[in-house]
Parts: C-alpha cells; sequence; structure tokens
C-alpha cells in the first residue's frame, strides 16, 4: 500500500521505458498514461465481512467486488485448477488520504483459500514470488497503445504475460495487456509487472497473446514445486554449462550478428561462419530449444532473446563468461577448499595482471562490462551532474560510464583513470567520440594514488573486486585528492538483507572467483567500509538489474 502510494506515472515510466526514449516521446506517454492502481493477490480464509473489515482497518475503502476473468483464467491455465474452482474476484479499494493521479488506488484479487496440491502450489508461488503483482497504466489514447507496445516489447525488454478482454469494467469493458521482465523494482523489491488498461476492445489484443504465448513457450522455466520433476530440474541446472558453452560458440561464431540481418538455413551459417555443417546444425537445435532462435521451414531465424546476444550487446558478456571466466569456475571447488583464488589457480595470474598480458581478452573483458551496463544510462538521472565542474572516474575502464555522464552534462569535464593499458585503449575511444577536448586520460594505479580536482568521483565496480583491506586503500586514496565539498558516488550491486530475490547473490561467488578478494556487499558493509574510510554514506538511488547509485560525502564535509 506504501509503495503504491509513493509510485507516481513519472516514477513508473521511468522504471519501464528504455533507456534513451526521446524525452518528446516520455512527454506524450506522460500526457496520456496514468498509474492507477497497484495490484496483489491473496487468499483470505474466514467471512468476507471480516475481509472487508481487515481492509478498512488498514485504511482502504473498497468498492463491491467484480469477478475476475482474465487473472482467474490465466491462474487456471497456470496451475491446472479448473476455472470454476478459482471465485476469484476483484476488489477495488481507495487508500485513505491517496492521491488519485499518483497512485490511489490498491486492486486486490480475492481468492478464498482451497485444499489441494495445486491450490496450495499457488498459494505458496503467490506468497513467495508475487506473479500476479503488478502495477497498472490507464492508457487514455487508444492510438498509443501500439507504441507503448513496441518501445515495451522492443527495446524495453518486456515480455507480454497474457491479457483478454474484461467486459465488466467500464461501460464498454476494458483490454488487458499484460508484460513481464526481469528484476525487481528496489527497494521494495517489487516484480515488473506491467498491466496496460485500454478502454474498450483493441485489436492488438490478439497480436500480444500470440507473442506472449510464444515467449511462454521459449521462456518456460519449471518452478521448483512439490509436484516437479526433480530430477530433471536437477538435470537442467547440472548442464547450465553446456548452456554457457553453446551460447558462447553461438557468440564466437557470430551466429546471432549473422541472423539478426537474415534468417539462413545450417548449411548457409556453416559457409559464413567456417564450422562443421552437421554439428552446427545440431548446436542450432539446441539453441532453439533455449529460445534463442526458431526454425521456419529449413531457415533459422533470431528470437528477442537471441538479440541480446549481438555484438554491442551481450555478445562479449558471452565470449567472457563461456571463456577465462569459464575455466575460473572450474576451479571453484579448490578455491571453497583452500581459500585460494580460482581464476589465479586455473590461469596462472590474478586476473587483472592476466587482462594486461592478453590483450584480446583485455578488449573482450572491456567489451562485456560495457555491455552489461545498461544501467549508465540511468545514473545521470540518480546523481545530478548539471552543475559539478570535473567527475573523476577512478578505474573507469574504456570509460562508458564517464561517456554517459559528459553527453548528460555538457558542461562538466572528465578525468578517466585507469590501469595504463586500459588507460591506452579509453583514450582512443575517447578520441573517437570527439571528447578528448572535455576529458583527460591518466593511467596509474589507485593503490598508489588517484587524480585530484574532482567535484564527483565515480567508483563504479571496483569494490566488489577486493577485500576490506584493499578497498581501505583506494578509498583512502580518494578521500586524499577529494576536497571537503567533492563527493564519491560507488555504483555496486548491494546484497538485500531483506531475503529480496537479488542478482548480487549469483555475483558474490563470481567476484570471489574472478576477483582476488572480491565480494558484493549489503548496504551496511558499504557504510562501515566508508566510515572507516573516512566518508558518511548519504544516499542509495536503485538502478536497474539490482544495482544501486551509493551517494558518500567526507565525514563533517557538506
Ligand atoms: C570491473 S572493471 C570496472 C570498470 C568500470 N568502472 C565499469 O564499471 O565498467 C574494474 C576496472 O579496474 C581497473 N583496475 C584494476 N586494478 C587497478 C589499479 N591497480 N589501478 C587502477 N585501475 C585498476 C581495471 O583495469 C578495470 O578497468
Amino acid at each position: 500500500m506504501e509503495f503504491t502510494r509513493s509510485l507516481s506515472t513519472g516514477r513508473l515510466l521511468a522504471e519501464i521505458l528504455p533507456d534513451g526514449t526521446p524525452a518528446h516521446v516520455v512527454a506524450e506517454i506522460a500526457r496520456h498514461c496514468r498509474f492507477v492502481h497497484g495490484s496483489v493477490m491473496v487468499f483470505p480464509s474466514g467471512r468476507p465481512d471480516a475481509f472487508f473489515a481487515r481492509l478498512a482497518a488498514m485504511g482502504l475503502t473498497a468498492a463491491s467486488p467484480q469477478p475476475s476473468t482474465v487473472v482467474r483464467g490465466r491462474v487456471a491455465r497456470g496451475y491446472g485448477i479448473p476455472e470454476e474452482d478459482l471465485p476469484v474476484q476483484i476488489v477495488h479499494a481507495t487508500i485513505t488520504g491517496g492521491d488519485p493521479d499518483h497512485g490511489g488506488e490498491v486492486e486486490i484479487f480475492v481468492c478464498p483459500p482451497r485444499s489441494g496440491e495445486r491450490f496450495e502450489r499457488l498459494m505458496d508461488d503467490e506468497r513467495r514470488a508475487g506473479h500476479e503483482t503488478h502495477f497498472a497504466l490507464h492508457v487514455s489514447e487508444p492510438h498509443l497503445t501500439e507504441r507503448l507496445w513496441g518501445l515495451l516489447t522492443g527495446p524495453a525488454g518486456m515480455t507480454p504475460d497474457g491479457g483478454g478482454f474484461n467486459p465488466h469494467e467500464g461501460p464498454a469493458g476494458c483490454t488487458v495487456l499484460y508484460f513481464r521482465a526481469e528484476g525487481l523494482i528496489r527497494p521494495q523489491g517489487w516484480p515488473r509487472r506491467l498491466e496496460l488498461l485500454v478502454d474498450g476492445r483493441h485489436e492488438l489484443l490478439t497480436t500480444h497473446l500470440r507473442s506472449a504465448e510464444s515467449s511462454r513457450l521459449a521462456h518456460t522455466v519449471p518452478e521448483p514445486s512439490a509436484d516437479e520433476d526433480a530430477t530433471r530440474r536437477m538435470f537442467e541446472m547440472l548442464t547450465g554449462a553446456w548452456t554457457t558453452q553453446a551460447l558462447c560458440a553461438a557468440a564466437e561464431l557470430g551466429l546471432p550478428d549473422h541472423l539478426g540481418s537474415q534468417p539462413a538455413t545450417s548449411a548457409e551459417l556453416a559457409l559464413l561462419t567456417n564450422a562443421d555443417a552437421d554439428l552446427l546444425h545440431r548446436v542450432l537445435r539446441y539453441l532453439a530449444s533455449l529460445g534463442v532462435v526458431r526454425r521456419d521451414g529449413e531457415r533459422w531465424e533470431l528470437t528477442r532473446l537471441g538479440m541480446t546476444l549481438r555484438t554491442g550487446a551481450l555478445r562479449d558478456v558471452a565470449r567472457l563468461y563461456g571463456g577465462i571466466f569459464y575455466r575460473s569456475f572450474g576451479s571453484l571447488t579448490h578455491s571453497v577448499r583452500t581459500g585460494e583464488n580460482a581464476f589465479e589457480h586455473a590461469l596462472g595470474l590474478p586476473p587483472f595482471d592476466y587482462l594486461n598480458e592478453h590483450p584480446e581478452q583485455a578488449r573482450v573483458f572491456h567489451g562485456a562490462m560495457a555491455a552489461g551496463s545498461s544501467w549508465f544510462s540511468r545514473v545521470p538521472e540518480v546523481i545530478d551532474f548539471a552543475d559539478v565542474g570535473t567527475v573523476v572516474d577512478v578505474a573507469g575502464g574504456h570509460g562508458d560510464l564517464l561517456r554517459h555522464v559528459l553527453k548528460a552534462a555538457p558542461a562538466t569535464r572528465g578525468v578517466l583513470f585507469d590501469q595504463p593499458a586500459t588507460a591506452d585503449a579509453a583514450r582512443e575511444v575517447f578520441e573517437k567520440d570527439g571528447l578528448l577536448d572535455r576529458c583527460e586520460v591518466v593511467g596509474g594505479d589507485f593503490t598508489e594514488q588517484v587524480p585530484r580536482g574532482g567535484d564527483i568521483y565515480l567508483l563504479s565496480r571496483i569494490l566488489h573486486d577486493w577485500d576490506d583491506e584493499q578497498c581501505l586503500k583506494i578509498l583512502a586514496n580518494c578521500r586524499r585528492a577529494m576536497t571537503e565539498s567533492a563527493r564519491l558516488v560507488i555504483i555496486e550491486r548491494p546484497i538485500p538483507t531483506d531475503g529480496t530475490p537479488s542478482l548480487a547473490i549469483a555475483w558474490d561467488v563470481h567476484m570471489a572467483v574472478n576477483n582476488i578478494g572480491g565480494r558484493e556487499r549489503t548496504d551496511e558493509e558499504y557504510r562501515r567500509l566508508l566510515r572507516a574510510a573516512g566518508f558518511d554514506l548519504v544516499g542509495i538511488a536503485p538502478l536497474a538489474l539490482d544495482m544501486a547509485a551509493l551517494t558518500a560525502v567526507p565525514t563533517g564535509g557538506s
């Protein structure tokens, strides 16, 4: 209820629209869309009047229940429960003191509990993962729906997730389109699930439902549950390495790039990539089973999922995770037993020394860093760089974050600092982008010193590479270089302490494997580390993919 009340149309649009959506498009969408409610599904036991009394006690004024058609049908199909056994009702409840233009309403799907294994699974799943939890936008201009649909299912990477026509809602009924995306809306950790409501019956519904069905088939991930075949699930997990390697092979051969321009047969792809036609065909069939490609007659075409593997997207991530980081993970058992670093054990050198000696791997690493950072463009939205004189990006890699900052703040100057070989490569990129007149590129070692004179110091994905001792050294060098009025912005993936699922949990192991002393930390651990280095943590702003920007100021400073 609190989260719904705190969410506005603007904030919801910022969460769901793809990075880089032109401002005039955002403005037009904002003009014709209104955040109407947050929704949850509940299973109240006892008499209905007791349930309504509880809502009233929570400050919710409930309207009369209406029958649900869309959600009831979805849940029935999803859990194999006959619709007649699912008397789902919709209750719209206004929040006392809420603003009707800013999430003043909660939509509650009320389903009286039933006995039976399938029903228990539904209740378990819903309480644990909130599959039906979503946020609704009402679209008042039907012509805008197609545009919004294109943005959401294209660059915003959302997946159609069912929908339908509800004849009971509004004078002409209402078209309901659901979308889902990975990750959670932080800090509350709500699912990124969206409902578009359009008055009347919209013809887009047919296309939406068709693509919802094909993505459901492409992405079916069995949920652990009472009636699940545990052995099959375990096999699927145990063969995760095969998946990594098939994706890596596809990326190395450039299959997604070839198929991105036009569909092709296995023989054509074998010619283009100089590969063995028979084995390539079998790998493509495996990739199809993963939803990366799909077969149309003799030809293979790229799915939306597969498009994320193209050059400039996650291709270098696939090459890195299937390449040197795959080899290092092979030493995990050794590392857990001995406490030694897995990367060094497998590849003979600490990670950054290894990259310094292998320029091609370093190029893939920095390509992966740039590709795996779709949230960079959001940083200037949560940190105001407009009146900032100089931003120093400490260990900024090839400068992708700094480039976003400099583009967003045309009067700001930048200093990119990294190891000499990386700085040289970054200089070339800044030169190509015509940004060298606003950005100095400096090579050095952050354990010795960092450039002075910045107003904001960025440490993006640096502290998680190191143990506390090394972090304190880096932070102390930043503190020494900073004036009292300068700020430090740390970009990391904090580990939630409230049990919210987060990519940080897996990445914590990844950091341990691929960095000496690397680890993800909780907000509190960052706060303590910063305090020990002479900083106060003053703000945490969530970014996409469970990342966050933590702002710190010198202790006793402004
Ligand atoms: C995980 S990358 C992060 C790059 C960038 N900040 C980002 O978020 O994309 C870590 C960076 O630390 C740099 N680095 C490692 N050791 C360093 C050192 N001793 N001095 C300066 N930079 C270093 C690496 O070259 C690499 O660019």
